[in-house]
């Protein structure tokens, strides 16, 4: 039994978090959101499980490295900076940072990454997302992680690659750039569409998130199996056997 503590305990995901706890058996440490002494919590706990703000990150893992402590990131909207703080940590202790812990999402990222490479660049890449009104980040972690799968399979760095946020006289799609879309509505938990588009036909790889507890069950899983590494940043392949 491990015990995990929640970083953003009383959001929507902080809340499937603490049912997925509990289902998996583990002990929950407590949780701390905005104003609270995220120290004490990580002092409670064996592992951390973050699914806050951005904002918060760098507390947070300040507080993780003081008393050597394991933490799953699956928080979003995360900037150069945050990647870099991240690594900097990593150092230190197990980092597991994601921008989707669910099973189907990772494994979708296997096949987008073999797609992008066996079909090439005469192939168009566009990634579409779909999630609730209430979403405050654009593109979503996900579609970025499909990004950078596709990226992968192609041997190209996806940040000079990529286009988003298309508006008004564009210029013609540039060859071998990967597009990204948001949609906001509703309640949406989480649909992501990777669409292939040669001359003649299309290939559109789609996973749906039809509530969060898929989010929740793969981040407990990361938390019990991060608590057993070595220092070391990681995703979730390791996790979810996908390796
Ligand atoms: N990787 C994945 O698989 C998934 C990632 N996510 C990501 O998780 C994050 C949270 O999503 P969701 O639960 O829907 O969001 P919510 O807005 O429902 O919850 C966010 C929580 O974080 C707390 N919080 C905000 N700022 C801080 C801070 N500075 N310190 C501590 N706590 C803080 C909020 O507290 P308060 O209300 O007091 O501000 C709130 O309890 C998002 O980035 C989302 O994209 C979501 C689903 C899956
Ligand atoms: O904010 C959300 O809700 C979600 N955020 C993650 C993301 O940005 O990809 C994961 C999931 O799609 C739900």
């Amino acid at each position: 039994m491990t015990a995990i503590g929640i970083i953003g305990s009383k959001g929507r995901m902080g809340q499937a978090l603490v049912a997925a706890i509990a289902e998996a058996e583990h002990a929950h440490a407590g949780g701390a959101d905005q104003g609270d002494d995220v120290a004490a919590l990580v002092g409670a706990s064996d592992v951390l499980v973050d699914f806050s703000s951005p904002k918060a990150l760098q507390a947070t893992l300040d507080a993780c490295v003081a008393a050597g402590k394991p933490i799953v990131i699956g928080t979003t909207g995360l900037e150069d900076a945050h990647h870099a703080a991240i690594d900097a940590a990593a150092t230190n202790i197990p980092v597991l940072q994601t921008g989707n812990t669910s099973l189907g999402v990772n494994m979708l990222a296997a096949l987008v990454e073999q797609a992008a490479g066996r079909l090439g660049d005469d192939w168009d890449i566009e990634i579409v997302e779909m999630h609730h009104r209430h979403k405050v980040d654009a593109p979503s972690g996900t579609a970025k992680l499909l990004g950078e799968a596709a990226a992968r399979g192609r041997e190209i760095d996806l940040a000079n690659n990529s286009e988003s946020g298309r508006d008004g006289i564009t210029g013609a799609r540039k060859k071998g750039a990967i597009g990204f879309a948001a949609l906001r509505g509703g309640s949406v938990a989480g649909d992501h569409t990777v669409i292939l588009a040669s001359d003649e036909e299309r290939i559109e790889l789609t996973h749906r998130a039809e509530n969060r507890m898929i989010f929740a069950r793969g981040a407990v899983k990361a938390a019990g199996w991060l608590a057993g590494q070595s220092a070391g940043r990681y995703g979730m392949d390791g996790v979810l056997g996908l390796q």
